[in-house]
């Protein structure tokens, strides 16, 4: 696909139904609302800005806990997508596909200034038909900040 398509692209999340997920979910309206999309090398990303009140202590820092949030989001919605196009099906077309975190382990490598956009990177790798392995990087101004290795696991969609 080219460049320009990620602008008519639909985000992962905005196809999913009924996700009220805070980080994630398009039906929580108090959430962060993460938009994911597939990038041309096979990885999916993310672009966030903050608000204000999502700071560290210090107010010029993203808080840790909303970067987790973001890194699982992100991660998790991108096993979802790639379950989908494994089976040769558009988000949400025909039965429902749902995975959920099964562990995260963070390293918080730099503190991210709270003002500048964060590009948040996906590779997946599926184990299993019911694990998908996600190493998911954050970046602030090019600079690698925080990483994640995530392991998705596949639920029933009523989990
Ligand atoms: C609807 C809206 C749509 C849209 C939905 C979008 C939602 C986005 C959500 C965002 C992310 C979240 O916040 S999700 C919420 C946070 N996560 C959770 O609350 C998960 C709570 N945990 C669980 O529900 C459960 O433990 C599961 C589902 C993870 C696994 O339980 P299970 O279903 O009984 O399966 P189980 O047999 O134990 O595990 C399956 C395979 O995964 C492996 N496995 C499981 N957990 C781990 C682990 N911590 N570390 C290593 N490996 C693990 C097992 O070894 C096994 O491998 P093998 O033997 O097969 O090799």
């Amino acid at each position: 696909m080219g460049s320009g398509m990620q602008d008519i692209e639909i985000a992962f999340q905005d196809q999913l139904q009924k996700n009220h997920c805070f980080g994630c979910g398009a039906d929580n309206d108090q959430g962060l609302k993460i938009k994911s999309y597939w990038a041309d090398d096979g990885t999916a990303v993310c672009r966030f800005t903050a608000k204000p009140h999502h700071c560290a202590g210090p107010t010029r820092y993203l808080n840790g806990g909303i970067m987790a949030t973001l890194l699982d989001c992100h991660s998790i919605c991108s096993a979802i997508a790639l379950a989908y196009r494994t089976e040769g099906r558009a988000i949400s077309e025909g039965e429902s596909i749902a995975f959920v975190t099964g562990s995260m382990d963070i390293a918080y490598k730099q503190p991210v200034p709270i003002d500048s956009p964060v590009l948040l990177k996906a590779e997946l790798e599926s184990l299993s038909p019911r694990k998908t392995r996600v190493v998911c990087r954050l970046f602030s101004e090019d600079n690698l900040c925080a990483q994640a290795d995530v392991l998705a696991v596949r639920v029933p969609d009523n989990w």
